[in-house]
């Protein structure tokens, strides 16, 4: 059993573990030590999709962010870990699709 938090939010092993900072898995930023990083497994029963499945990742993040605008409807959100991320108030967001919020700056 591990407890992927432990290295994942350790400081002396990832700077500001709390900041959302997707940098820090660029292929020349410095790697982890092993076994540190765990969110796909390690050894040799590592997840065997993991490259697939960061790259799908990639492709769907950029896919929301340029296709949709996306507003945050309660300003005071925040999130506690028990032990996996939930937010207090559900997380509501306003999503509409870049078009349509063009044009009604436009109007
Ligand atoms: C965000 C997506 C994914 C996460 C977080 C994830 C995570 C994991 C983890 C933690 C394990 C256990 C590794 C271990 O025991 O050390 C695992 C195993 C496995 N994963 Fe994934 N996985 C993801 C996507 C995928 C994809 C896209 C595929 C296939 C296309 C896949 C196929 C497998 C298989 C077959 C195993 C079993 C490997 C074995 O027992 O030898 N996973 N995955």
């Amino acid at each position: 059993m591990i407890s992927m938090s432990m290295t994942h939010m350790d400081e002396s092993i990832f700077q500001n573990p709390t900041m959302f900072d997707p940098t820090r898995f660029e292929k020349h930023a410095p790697s982890p030590p092993p076994f540190s990083y765990t969110a796909f497994g390690g050894g040799p029963r590592m997840c065997p999709g993991f490259e697939l499945a960061k790259m799908e990742t990639l492709v769907m993040m950029h896919r929301l962010v340029t296709t949709f605008t996306w507003e945050l409807l309660k300003k005071d959100e925040s999130f506690k870990r028990v032990p996996m991320p939930e937010f207090d108030q559900g997380l509501l967001v306003r999503v509409k699709p870049l078009k349509e919020t063009r044009a009604s700056y436009e109007a």
